[in-house]
């Protein structure tokens, strides 16, 4: 039987605030993530689409347990993940939630070699697998390493994108169920990226693990994704199916992503470049013109920010 079972909610992120303090006598508050609420569904892929600091990474960090909420809650079953405190526990949640992020050489201790990953995984966890060298190397065929090349090497004997298909590899071996996908694919080059795209739906459907893609790439978004989340300065500006957000995008923001990407053939027109201040306004405009309509669902599965306050 299918493990993807129609909406089955694993994950669900309810208001969730990171303000961060930098600076010791003269503090300076940064509010990267403001009530951002979504539900994560077994088996789908949500895009986190928003520009450079708009607060991606850093829900993708508070799922991840690697930094506190200022306010919020993160649901796994059943349970708020903020009480999740004692070691043991948190290596049971780290079994099954995971991330990759854009640098996969941070993830890879330089001194050992690439199998260490699949050794650690191994002596931490039960993973059920007769015969762990086959496990490895048939995980290791499915997405495209080949395990003679790969096992091992040392990480800089490897390129980003293969670290990255090592790492998914890892995901895949432990069955996670959600997989934070931080800028996964910018290493990567095109022949490989389409591949490790096509792998993750792949995953998703057949394994029911659940992604969070994040990427500043809206076709990206659009290829991969079941749901979109679209992010402006740390709010959540527009939520819902991808082909709905995609077809009937309301926010100005998520407007402006869309007349931004451009064309096969379009020529650079300095007079159209876009301009960021434009859409500070239009966005100010557009907030004052609906105050204390809030979050609104406008069509079934499809909810816009139309006020802020
Ligand atoms: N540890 C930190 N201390 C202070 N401010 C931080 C910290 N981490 C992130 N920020 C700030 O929070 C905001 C959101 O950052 P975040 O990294 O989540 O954005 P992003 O959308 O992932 O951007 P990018 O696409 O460039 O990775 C930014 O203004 C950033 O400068």
């Amino acid at each position: 039987m299918s493990k993807n079972n129609k909406n089955e909610v694993v994950m669900s992120v309810k208001n969730l605030t990171k303000i961060f303090k930098s600076g010791i006598f003269n503090p300076e508050y940064t509010t990267a993530v403001k009530d951002v609420s979504f539900d994560i569904e077994k088996g789908k892929i949500i895009s986190l689409i928003g520009e450079s600091g708009s607060g991606k990474t850093t829900v993708g960090k508070l799922i991840l347990k690697l930094i506190n909420p200022s306010s919020g809650q993160i649901i796994y079953k059943g349970q708020d993940i903020a009480e999740i405190t004692d070691k043991k526990d948190t290596q049971k949640y780290y079994r099954r939630v995971q991330g990759i992020f854009q640098d996969p050489f941070a993830t890879f201790n330089p001194l050992y070699r690439v199998d260490r990953v699949f050794d650690m995984i191994f002596d931490s966890y039960e993973l059920g697998f007769s015969d762990k060298d086959e496990a490895i190397r048939k995980v290791l065929h499915d997405v495209n390493l080949n395990p003679d090349r790969t096992l091992g090497k040392f990480p800089h004997q490897l390129s980003g994108g293969q670290l990255q298909r090592l790492l998914i590899a890892r995901a895949l071996l432990m069955d996670v169920d959600i997989l934070i996908a931080d800028e996964l694919i910018s290493m990567l080059d095109a022949s490989t990226r389409i591949g490790v795209l096509n792998l993750l739906v792949e995953s998703c459907k057949k394994n029911g693990m659940a992604v969070i893609f994040i990427t500043h790439d809206l076709n990206l978004g659009y290829y991969i994704s079941d749901q979109s989340l679209i992010m402006y300065k740390g709010r959540l500006v527009e939520r819902g199916a991808t082909k709905k957000i995609y077809e009937n995008s309301t926010h100005p923001y998520t407007k402006m992503l869309f007349e931004a990407v451009p064309e096969i053939g379009d020529r650079w027109d300095p007079e159209e470049e876009f301009l960021p201040e434009q859409v500070v306004g239009e966005v100010k405009d557009f907030y004052q013109n609906n105050q204390g309509r809030g979050f609104v669902e406008v069509e079934k599965g499809h909810s816009v920010l139309f006020s802020d306050e």
